[in-house]
């Protein structure tokens, strides 16, 4: 079940909102301009599929997006507990950073903790298969994977070098939840 929470950012033990509703959850997370919709995941896709595969599978609302949004390249991310490198591969999105355009993904399988860092406020966003979640340019954030990663995510980018963070510098991040394995 997806679900978001929001603390303050001074002040992680204590939960200001919290739901696992969809429609409430995108209502709250519109008021700071981010998109949250529910796709339909209807591909049996699963960690390790081939990446054309999974953007085949989804090809016309990819396309949709592109079309409304001027997205230019479109990438999949896809990992579970047997990669080798998932230590170093959860540890490159821990921190806290930005990127210079939108961050949309969308949950073809499996989950991912986003949390965000807007204004004073930090919204912990629990993704999960057949959300897209939609980041605006410039908002701090970090992503969990979990220990035991287990997701398959379509990334669409603006910039046709794909993903480039800037790190904030900041320890914020390990003063929330990670996902539990
Ligand atoms: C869920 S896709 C991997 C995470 C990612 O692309 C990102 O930018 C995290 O901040
Ligand atoms: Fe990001
Ligand atoms: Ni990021």
């Amino acid at each position: 079940m997806s679900r978001l929470r929001i603390f303050s950012d001074s002040d992680p033990a204590a939960i200001r909102f919290e739901s696992g509703e969809h429609a409430a959850i995108a209502a709250e997370l519109g008021k700071v301009g981010v998109r949250f919709e529910r796709w339909q995941a209807n591909a049996d896709i699963q960690p390790g599929a081939a990446p054309e595969a999974v953007i085949a599978a989804y090809r016309a609302d990819i396309d949709r997006l592109m079309r409304e949004e001027g997205y230019q390249t479109v990438d999949v991310v896809s990992l579970n507990a047997d990669h080798p490198d998932k230590a170093a591969l959860r540890q490159k999105f821990l921190n806290e950073h930005t990127h210079s355009e939108d961050e949309v993904r969308f949950f073809v399988a499996g989950r991912g903790l986003f949390t965000l860092h807007i204004d004073d406020q930090v919204y912990e966003v629990l993704c999960t298969q057949g959300d897209l979640i939609g980041v605006p340019d410039s908002t701090r954030h970090w992503f969990d994977m979990s220990e035991q990663p287990y997701f398959v995510a379509i990334r669409l980018f603006s910039n046709p070098a794909g993903w480039v963070a800037n790190f904030t510098g900041s320890d914020i991040a390990a003063q929330f939840p990670r996902l539990e394995a």
